[in-house]
């Protein structure tokens, strides 16, 4: 596969410079000197076509630099000590999707640091003696479905769970991050993901969700984190995963979303920026990329019609620009040309990855739920699957990863092992609290 390299899709500052207009510039400059030395010389007279055969995802390094920051971080992270729950997500997740085994000595450890954050009144905290935070808790989970297995999921104390997540519960139907925090879409994704994964939903955890979300849509289509504010991506990707479990995709205006999301992509680097004029980050390849599966499905459209941004550029872009560079040589992916790798960006380079690799749909053979219903929640998620027929894996064959599921961001096995351990409980009864 070839694209044609051309500097016309370059940003148009319309002839007004601004300190926004130049760092975009900026950007796009690093970004051609990398796709220019991938052109194939014999098409320079042409303008030059991109050589896609050889992108190559470096595995064993990536998983090299996930293993050393798991195997103890220098002080000079202290700042991750109030991120442990995430540390562990950003890890375990990344190298799951690029299909390395957990081993025991890491499930012992995760479960070891996950029990002692787990606090009294529930919920998990993002460090030792902190107040539990949805964050925190939401990582903690995910980590804990990726460690799976009965003395994982046991740890973590499903009744306390919900009453905690009922004093976070506000009457407007958003969540508060921690106890007094900031209130935001992120606490209602959280809130959804925990109560779905531990079959925890009741009509009280949810009631008036899906409308504070509904509320946050702006004008240009995306969803911001409260009403009245800037549309953006990872906000949007919240509002639409929380819509999914909720089953109410219905509640937006899907045409002005589908516009926004589209204008992401952006057209000379490939990438999605996070909101209107600001600038391509690896980290919203999932943020963004991830809600194009759940947009597909709420306009009804199907692997046939394809996603509506383009797969290719954007596979383009996490190889050749958010890994390690000539200049630059470590595992880990990044941000963009310039910015040091990290985990949080490998984790959400690598989601991205797989989800513009995979096309991930809804099965319609599979049972259909009433959409009103909160028990529907296990088999609205388990529709969710992979298409073979449209994959589409740039580069080389060998860079295809593990599928993930756009609403949880985590592999389908450990998802379905999860699914099938908290639904053998009999849903929560909210009279019971
Ligand atoms: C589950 C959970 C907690 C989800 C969080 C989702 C979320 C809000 C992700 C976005 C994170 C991010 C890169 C913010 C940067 O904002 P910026 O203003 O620095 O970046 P910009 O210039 O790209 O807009
Ligand atoms: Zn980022």
């Amino acid at each position: 596969m070839s694209h044609l390299f051309s500097y016309d899709f370059r940003y148009d500052d319309n002839g007004y410079e601004t300190q926004t207009s130049q760092k975009q510039l900026e950007v796009e400059d690093s970004i051609g000197e990398i796709y220019l030395s991938l052109v194939d010389p014999d098409t320079m007279h042409h303008g030059g076509d991109i050589d896609d055969s050889k992108h190559k995802l470096l595995r064993s390094k990536h998983e090299q630099f996930m293993h050393t920051a798991l195997g103890g971080l220098p002080s000079g992270f202290v700042a991750l000590d109030a991120s442990q729950p995430w540390f562990s997500l950003w890890c375990l997740n990344s190298l799951d999707i690029l299909g390395c085994e957990i081993d025991s000595l890491l499930r012992r450890r995760t479960i070891d640091t996950l029990t002692r954050l787990q606090s009294p009144g529930g919920g998990f905290c993002g460090g030792n003696k902190q107040l539990p935070h949805l964050a925190g808790s939401f990582a903690a989970v995910l980590a804990i479905v990726l460690v799976g297995g009965d003395e994982a999921y046991q740890i973590i104390d499903r009744d306390a769970m919900y009453q905690w997540l009922m004093t976070m519960k506000r009457p407007d139907g958003s969540f508060f991050m921690h106890t007094d925090g900031e209130v935001d879409v992120r606490g209602i994704y959280c809130a959804m993901v925990i109560a779905s994964l531990l079959n925890i939903m009741t009509p009280e955890l949810t009631k008036g969700s899906a409308e504070f979300i509904a509320r946050c849509q702006t004008c240009e289509g995306g969803i911001g984190p409260f009403p009245g504010v800037e549309a953006h991506g990872g906000y949007t990707l919240c509002g639409l995963a929380a819509l999914e479990i909720l089953g109410r995709l219905d509640v937006l205006d899907l045409k002005r979303l589908a516009r926004w999301m589209c204008a992401r992509q952006l057209s000379f680097e490939g990438g999605f920026s996070g909101r209107t004029n600001k600038l391509v980050d690896g980290c919203y390849s999932y943020w963004v990329g991830g809600a194009f599966p759940i947009l597909q499905k709420a306009l009804g459209r199907s692997a046939r019609d394809d996603y509506l941004y383009d797969r290719a550029a954007l596979q383009r872009y996490i190889l050749a620009c958010c890994q390690e560079t000539k200049q630059q040589r470590s595992g880990g992916l990044r941000d963009k040309p310039g910015k040091s790798p990290d985990y949080y960006h490998t984790m959400y380079c690598l989601a991205g990855l797989s989800l513009s690799q995979h096309y991930v749909g809804v099965d319609s053979s599979k049972p259909v739920v009433d959409a009103s219903s909160v028990y529907g929640v296990p088999v609205r998620m388990m529709q969710w699957d992979v298409t073979p027929a449209s994959q589409l894996v740039l580069g080389l064959r060998s860079n295809v990863v593990k599928p993930v599921h756009p609403v949880y961001s985590v592999s389908f096995v450990p998802l379905a092992n999860c699914i099938k351990y908290f639904y053998a409980f009999p849903p929560l009864s909210p009279t019971i609290f």
